[in-house]
């Protein structure tokens, strides 16, 4: 998908040294990347791409070719094959032709990552993992708090048990070996938002990701 465009626009990319960084934000459902990601645009001017929020666009749009399996991937808690999402976000980086990303939410599983490095490992600079740790008693509160208005089909106690599973035995080791590259930041996310924030900014000012 989208081969046309992107081959065009990495080429110029390419041309004027515009390779694309990313961080990667990775926790478990109701961590709080989402939020973290909000103050980060707000302060570092870095564009949030959730891929969450991707497929359930995708899912949205009319006649779309995947809406029927993102709806029932997202419903099981279950990972969407990593053709669809990282088409998604190799079209959103190309499209803003801005120069830092927070990819949030992905790679979440060995599909995604293995998809990833095929398509894209070579067209960005990976700067870093921010990764929210926050045990899954709290991480179900904010969840279930969420769900009263979010109107998301996952924000229930049902979808939230197998979101917990997939993220216990698919993602964590995703982190791991991110982890055993050294290029994984833990930060404590059981804090409140403001304080949790507060070492995300030094660590983004300290240029966390700079190589
Ligand atoms: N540090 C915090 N303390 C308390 N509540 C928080 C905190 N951070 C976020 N929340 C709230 O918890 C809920 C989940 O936060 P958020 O959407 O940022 O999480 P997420 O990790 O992006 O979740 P998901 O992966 O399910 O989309 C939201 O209602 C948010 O307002
Ligand atoms: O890379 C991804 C990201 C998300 N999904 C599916 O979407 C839901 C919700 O994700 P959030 O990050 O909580 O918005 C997730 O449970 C998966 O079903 C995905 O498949 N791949």
């Amino acid at each position: 998908m989208f081969t046309g465009i992107s081959m065009f626009t990495t080429a110029v990319r390419q041309a004027f040294k515009m390779t694309p960084n990313v961080v990667f934000v990775l926790g478990g459902p109701g961590a709080g990347k989402g939020t973290q990601c909000q103050k980060i645009v707000e302060h570092f001017g870095y564009v949030h791409l959730s891929a969450g929020d991707l497929l359930r666009e995708e899912r949205n749009k009319p006649g779309s070719q995947y809406g029927e399996l993102i709806e029932t991937y997202i419903k099981e808690g279950k990972i969407v094959p990593v053709e669809i999402t990282c088409s998604l976000l190799e079209r959103a980086i190309e499209e803003s032709g801005k120069k830092n990303f927070l990819v949030d939410g992905f790679p979440r599983n060995q599909n995604n990552l293995d998809g990833w490095n095929k398509v894209m490992a070579d067209k960005v600079n990976l700067q870093f993992v921010l990764f929210f740790d926050c045990p899954l008693e709290i991480c179900t509160a904010r969840i279930l708090k969420r769900g009263a208005t979010s109107g998301r089909v996952d924000d229930n106690i049902e979808s939230l048990k197998k979101r917990f599973n997939t993220y216990s035995t698919e993602t964590k080791p995703i982190i791991e070996h991110y982890a055993k590259q050294n290029l994984v930041k833990t930060i404590d996310a059981t804090r409140p938002a403001e304080e949790v924030y507060k070492e995300v900014e030094s660590l983004f000012r300290k240029g966390a990701g700079d190589k």
